[in-house]
């Protein structure tokens, strides 16, 4: 997957590319991961890519004229068909439906906003759709931006390694995950749950599924509105109301 970034500080992206699922994907050639500076594209001696807001306000407004340009060579990089999109509070808020969606583009141009935000204009002519990772207050869209290419990375054949595809990745299947625990077995006086020192790997593979059932309930019960339950789960999920303290 081709993926060009536009941003005024394009090495906090190496946080994406040196390190990690994503920085192998970098290294194995899954990914290209392009970062274009708007900067590159100013004419005056200041490197202008910023300016007053119309109508008077505090902060200030990324000029639409840099920022254009940005995408217009990132179009060409990624090549022709590519998909801009703006990391946004005003956009749609990132799940992994949309991060599977995603991960069937050919390319995505990813526009990260910085000071009060980007001019309309560019926003009404270029970016084709608008995407938050959440609802709180964040200095600029790069973070969103990586967010991003992290859950559409891991959705890439290969990228995983050979053994788990996507679809097995350990995490995506719609419940939180159970609890984990690695040596020693007993530590500060607390012990590892007995089931997963046995070897019995069926009783295992049940007890985590419950607990991951009984989490998701307790936790994010939303999730469990999305998601067909099979027999098995609807059966544990019984189990687990009639154990619930009234
Ligand atoms: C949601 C909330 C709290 C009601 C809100 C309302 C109004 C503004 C903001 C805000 O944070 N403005 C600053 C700004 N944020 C982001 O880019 C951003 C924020 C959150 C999730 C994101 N996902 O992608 C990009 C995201 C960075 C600087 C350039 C202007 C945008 C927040």
């Amino acid at each position: 997957m081709r993926v060009a970034a536009i941003s005024i500080f394009p090495e906090m992206f190496r946080a994406i590319t040196d390190y990690g699922v994503s920085g192998r994907a970098v290294s194995e050639g899954h990914l290209v991961l392009d970062c274009i500076n708007p900067r590159t594209f100013t004419h005056d001696r200041h490197r202008t890519v910023d300016d007053r807001p119309y109508g008077g306000g505090p902060g200030m407004v990324m000029k639409a004229e840099p920022l254009e340009a940005a995408i217009d060579e990132a179009v060409e990089r990624v090549g022709g068909e590519a998909k801009v999109i703006c990391l946004s509070p005003q956009g749609r808020v990132l799940d992994q439906a949309m991060v599977e969606s995603l991960a069937e583009e050919p390319g995505l141009v990813l526009l990260s906003g910085r000071y009060e935000g980007i001019d309309e204009r560019v926003l009404e002519s270029w970016v084709d759709e608008e995407i938050s990772i959440g609802d709180y207050v964040l200095s600029g869209g790069e973070l969103a931006a990586m967010v991003l290419v992290d859950a559409v990375v891991r959705q890439i054949p290969g990228v995983l390694g050979h053994s788990q595809s996507a679809v097995e990745d350990s995490f995506a299947d719609g419940l939180l995950d159970c609890p984990h625990y690695t040596r020693p077995e007993a530590h500060r006086g607390s012990r590892v749950p007995e089931v997963l020192l046995g070897g019995d790997h069926e009783r295992i593979r049940r007890w985590r599924l419950k607990q991951s059932l009984q989490r998701t309930l307790i936790r994010r019960p939303e999730l469990l509105q999305e998601r067909e339950l099979t027999a098995e789960e609807q059966r544990l999920l019984a189990e687990i109301e009639n154990e619930r303290p009234d």
